[in-house]
């Protein structure tokens, strides 16, 4: 009877731990018969582990053995001389000093409903990494890859820049100095009317790599064109054109233009995406625009649609993010987009324009050079030179002609792995963003990545409740769990749950002094309702988090961003590399932390670590729950921060079991989830395997006490909306994504580029007939 380091050294009945077995009256006789079964089954384990035949910590049993059964009443508790308890039975890995006895903890609501109720703390299958001592690693030596450049020559003015836009950039957009793929490029596209290939890190200021020199040539021809007093406005014709896969990379890139051309107001840019109204872009493009920014799947509309759009004069060609625009399929829109502008375009001398180019510069701008976008090279570019960046360019703005690089994240950024349990997950989560946010001002804005959009819906609303607000004291195990009117097994299908707030306050982990504010943002949402959250947390001036799924994850530059959590490991290594430059920009500091379980999926860290110049922080689920949870003050008492662990766990779970929509919401994500687990590459399946997953365990991380097998949402996910029609574009992702991932794979919740709906039926299509499951979402 010796337990949490005491001896509990009083003579007690022999049935103290065994309940009273109860009356079961009222109801149906059938009822009563299964109250009384499942009592007398409650009643039968106890005594077995109070006879000691439950098996000891480490020892192998089945999920039901090991799972506490919650229709077993919790043992009543022995009444010692410090008040302390007895625990019931469970046995625990090591003796506790401190802390609630395990009892309290254990002594999880009863329930009726066949639901089961496993610890945090046992069972968790043990790492198989052990931690080796960590190295030291030296920070003042770690020079940031993606800064600008310190060389006091490196100026824009030296650069080619006129002193007009170098005065611009500094006084109103605070750059004051180039960065190293900015040296690069203005070199070449300034000087060069040759097709470039532009490959450098995230958040190394691409956009402006592009959009400076075309701004600075257009602006020589319009200071030519006064001149020779032809003057130049915006009706003087499209010189430029920027194509990008999304909406939202479309208006971001527009703002930095704006911005830019606000020094030459005379230049004027526009934007055509689907999702606007047609005729309005019809008008702005009738009025005339010099720079265009577009996503493929409208312009082409407007090629076949718009005749006042006039192409002889287009000379620069941008296509961002090259190997998403081939990921999301628009190759066949981008054939057709260069060769109308081969067949339409006209010789300088012919459309009398002084100082515009013989022939037009196109510029693929990828952050990986995958056989896709040696493709997309094929297709729209001609002897491309290459514009990279060398290690030896970074600090100096010296170095030869780049060569191709290694996609990795900016050497500032510093990584990080926890080893966390399936059951621990969600309770570490919040540990950890508990610790982010800690205090004011040390951390601003965090990202969470999660794997679908059902996923992000379900972990926004649990972050959004503080469930210790609400649970009664652990130890009074005689409350009743959940009211039996709001228990269901029934879930409600269809639309159900609505598709209602996206931002929230973060009550699981602010705190009296830092209160956080929660968004959420998946491929599902509508349009405006995605740009308008994005455009929220941007302009979020309180310490924020986002969690969403990969629509967040290409070209986004949002602000003040200082820790990026990968909660769902990426399906892919670049998927990695483009989630965690999300912070690092710019060559600020960053942070990023990866959830990995303990057992296969601990192999990632050696894809982590690869092209990783310094060593790779890990963590424990432990670790990181101590310091979440420990009390206020800070000190570490024993291990009562698993105690504060645990009653967070109970409380999701008693929220999740309270509300039929919360309830259907993590069933729904914890479905989703297992099915995007299934769809990592081909590569990496042998890491992230299907058939590792303790899913029972896992269903623990999703607030859920049901048994696996169970859990069964039928429908199509709620407040699932559409926006816009279909394009060739989306049809093409899927089947690429079938393709490129796994049987399994089911619907992807890709950025909603342009049309969404229809190219979810179509994958939906294409991937049963392939035999894959019906739907999930990506993205
Ligand atoms: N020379 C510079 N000095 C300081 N800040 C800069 C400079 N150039 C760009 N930035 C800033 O760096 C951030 C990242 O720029 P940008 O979004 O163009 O990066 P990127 O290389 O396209 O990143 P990603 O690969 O993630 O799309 C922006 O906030 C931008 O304002």
């Amino acid at each position: 009877m010796a337990d949490d380091g005491m001896l509990l050294n009083f003579e007690l009945p022999s049935d103290a731990f065994t309940p009273k077995p109860s009356q079961f009256k009222g109801g149906r006789w059938k009822d009563r018969l299964t109250a009384r079964k499942s009592a007398e089954w409650g009643r039968s384990k106890a005594q077995e582990r109070a006879s000691g035949k439950t098996p000891k910590y480490g020892q192998v049993v089945s999920d039901e053995e090991e799972l506490i059964h919650a229709d077993a009443p919790a043992a009543k508790r022995a009444k010692t001389s410090n008040d302390e308890v007895a625990r019931p039975s469970f046995p625990r890995p090591e003796p506790r000093a401190g802390g609630r006895p395990a009892s309290q903890r254990e002594a999880l609501p009863k329930s009726t409903n066949g639901e089961v109720i496993s610890s945090l703390f046992t069972y968790n299958p043990e790492t198989k990494v052990p931690a080796s001592a960590p190295a030291e690693v030296d920070d003042t030596s770690i020079v940031p890859s993606n800064a600008p450049l310190s060389d006091k020559l490196a100026t824009f003015t030296n650069l080619g820049l006129s002193t007009i836009l170098a005065g611009h950039l500094l006084n109103k957009m605070d750059i004051k100095a180039p960065t190293a793929i900015q040296r690069r490029s203005l070199q070449q596209l300034c000087a060069e009317d040759r097709d470039a290939f532009v490959q450098a890190e995230t958040g190394s200021g691409k956009t402006l790599a592009y959009l400076l020199p075309i701004v600075q040539r257009i602006s020589a021809i319009s200071k030519e064109m006064k001149a020779t007093g032809q003057g130049f406005n915006r009706k003087s014709g499209l010189f430029g054109m920027v194509l990008v896969p999304t909406r939202e990379l479309a208006k971001q890139i527009t703002a930095v233009l704006e911005r830019l051309l606000s020094c030459c107001h005379w230049i004027v840019g526009g934007i055509v995406i689907g999702g606007e109204s047609k005729s309005s872009e019809k008008a702005r493009l009738r009025k005339g625009v010099n720079i265009l920014v577009a996503t493929p799947g409208r312009l082409v509309d407007h090629f076949d649609n718009t005749e006042v759009l006039d192409l002889s004069k287009v000379r620069w060609l941008v296509l961002d993010e090259g190997d998403r625009l081939m990921e999301l399929g628009f190759d066949n829109d981008i054939q057709k987009i260069v060769s109308v502008l081969n067949l339409r375009s006209r010789k300088a001398q012919d459309v009398i324009i002084p100082g515009l180019p013989e022939r037009r510069t196109t510029i693929l701008c990828s952050a990986t050079i995958e056989a896709d976008v040696e493709r997309l090279k094929s297709i729209a570019l001609k002897d491309p030179v290459l514009i990279a960046v060398e290690s030896s360019d970074r600090a100096t703005g010296e170095g030869e002609t780049g060569k191709k690089q290694e996609f990795s994240a900016p050497a500032q950024l510093k990584q990080s792995y926890a080893i966390v349990p399936a059951k621990q997950r969600l309770v570490t989560l919040v540990a950890v963003l508990r610790q982010a946010f800690k205090r004011k001002g040390t951390t601003a804005k965090c990202i969470v990545f999660m794997s679908c959009a059902d996923s992000v819906d379900f972990h926004f609303e649990a972050l959004a409740n503080d469930p210790l607000e609400t649970i009664p004291d652990a130890a009074n195990s005689d409350q009743p769990s959940v009211p039996k009117q709001s228990r269901t097994d029934k879930i409600p299908q269809g639309d159900t749950i609505a598709e209602s707030r996206t931002q929230a306050g973060a009550k699981s982990f602010s705190n009296p002094d830092n209160s956080v504010k929660l968004f959420r943002l998946h491929g599902s949402m509508q349009q405006a309702i995605r740009t308008s959250t994005l455009k929220a947390f941007s302009a979020c001036v309180e310490p924020a988090v986002l969690v969403c799924t990969d629509v967040a994850s290409r070209g986004l530059d949002l602000p003040n961003v200082d820790l990026v959590i990968e909660y769902d490991p990426p399906f892919s290594k670049e998927d990695h590399v483009h989630r965690i430059g999300r912070t690092a920009r710019a060559g600020k500091d960053g942070r990023a932390m990866i959830f990995l379980q303990p057992g296969c999926e601990e192999a990632y860290v050696e894809v982590l670590a690869q092209g990783q110049p310094h060593t790779l922080t890990r963590h424990t689920g432990d670790e990181l729950l101590k310091k979440g949870f420990a009390a206020t003050s800070g000190i570490v008492v024993g291990r009562e921060w698993e105690d504060r662990a645990t009653d967070w766990q109970i409380g999701s779970e008693r929220w999740a079991i309270e509300s039929p929509k919360h309830l259907e919401q993590a069933r729904r994500a914890y479905q989703s989830h297992i099915r995007a687990y299934t769809t990592h590459v081909a590569a990496e399946r042998a890491i992230f395997d299907i058939k590792q997953l303790h899913l029972g365990h896992l269903a623990k991380a999703f607030a859920l006490r049901d048994k696996p097998g169970s859990i069964r949402v039928p429908g199509s996910r709620p407040g699932k909306e559409a926006s816009g029609k279909n394009s060739e574009a989306r049809k093409k992702f899927a089947a690429k994504h079938a393709a490129k991932r796994t049987k399994g794979a089911g619907e992807l919740d890709v950025p909603d580029t342009t049309d969404e709906r229809e190219a979810r039926k179509r994958m939906r299509v294409a991937l049963r007939a392939r035999g894959g499951v019906s739907e999930f979402n990506l993205g």
